[in-house]
């Protein structure tokens, strides 16, 4: 069988004064070694995207991090000045990517920002600069030029006992990594809440019978893939439903090569 292909939308970044389409390696890397499957980026697009046409062309969606935040009009609520920095073309490419992945049942791992906008996609809202919240843990990237450690495992979040989550890492209490601003603030009904931090801040979800594999985590694995345990297996799975569901693909057209 050949290598399934997994979706990576971009982000719009500007480069030594010119804009480019562009994601961090950390997720090529995850996506290569962790789950063993071709890497394949979509342009991040305001418009012209034919979302079918990605999808028919690919096996899994990784839904990668980024610094910037999803837009709040896509949660009914006005931006302010905190709100940013925005990917308006970010938002139009991977918000109708998740919708429409879940409902073809396309495997879809959610890292940070992805996992954001998993929720966004499916009616849920976001809260801002969330370390302001009394009682919340500060889960803002590290202020450190060294990714090693601005991506350093310190914070203990709690996985549900039964939960998808528990069947890849195992549950109860697992250490990961945090850099975000934002949190799930509503959770989407069709979301299941599979770990939380010791704050209550939503740490990873699943969506309610999908087709199959959905889940979004607020940290990121991707990073220490290769080296943590934890990373390792919830990439491992993904690739294994990345390829269950390219077997699935390929079946009725060997039935009918075979005659
Ligand atoms: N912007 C959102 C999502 C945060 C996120 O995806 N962080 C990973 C990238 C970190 C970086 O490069 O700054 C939020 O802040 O909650």
């Amino acid at each position: 069988m050949p290598k399934p292909v997994v979706a990576i939308p971009a982000d719009i970044r500007e480069i030594e004064g010119n804009v480019w389409q562009a994601t961090p390696n950390q997720y090529v890397r995850a996506a290569v070694k962790g789950a063993d499957v071709i890497p394949f980026l979509v342009p991040a697009l305001e418009s012209g995207h034919d979302f079918d046409e990605i999808l028919d062309r690919v096996d899994g969606l990784l839904v990668s991090g980024s610094r910037t935040n999803v837009h709040p009009s896509h949660f009914g609520r006005e931006a302010t000045e905190t709100d940013g920095p925005f990917d308006l073309a970010r938002d139009a490419t991977s918000l109708p990517l998740i919708k429409r992945a879940l409902e073809r049942g396309v495997p879809l791992l959610a890292i940070c920002r992805g996992l954001q906008e998993l929720n966004v996609a499916l009616g849920g809202t976001l809260a801002n600069e969330i370390q302001e919240i009394p009682g919340n843990w500060d889960h803002r990237k590290p202020d450190t030029a060294d990714l090693d450690v601005a991506y350093g495992i310190r914070q203990e979040v709690h996985v549900k006992e039964g939960s998808c989550l528990a069947s890849v890492i195992g549950p109860g209490t697992v250490r990961v990594n945090s850099l975000h601003r934002q949190a799930i603030s509503a959770a989407a009904p069709r979301l299941a809440v599979e770990a939380v931090a010791e704050d209550g801040t939503i740490e990873a979800v699943s969506v309610i019978g999908s087709k199959a594999f959905a889940v979004g985590v607020q940290w990121h694995p991707e990073y220490w893939v290769g080296s943590d345990d934890p990373s390792n297996r919830l990439f491992k799975a993904f690739g294994e439903a990345v390829r269950a569901y390219a077997a699935g693909k390929l079946a009725p057209a060997m039935r009918q090569a075979a005659g």
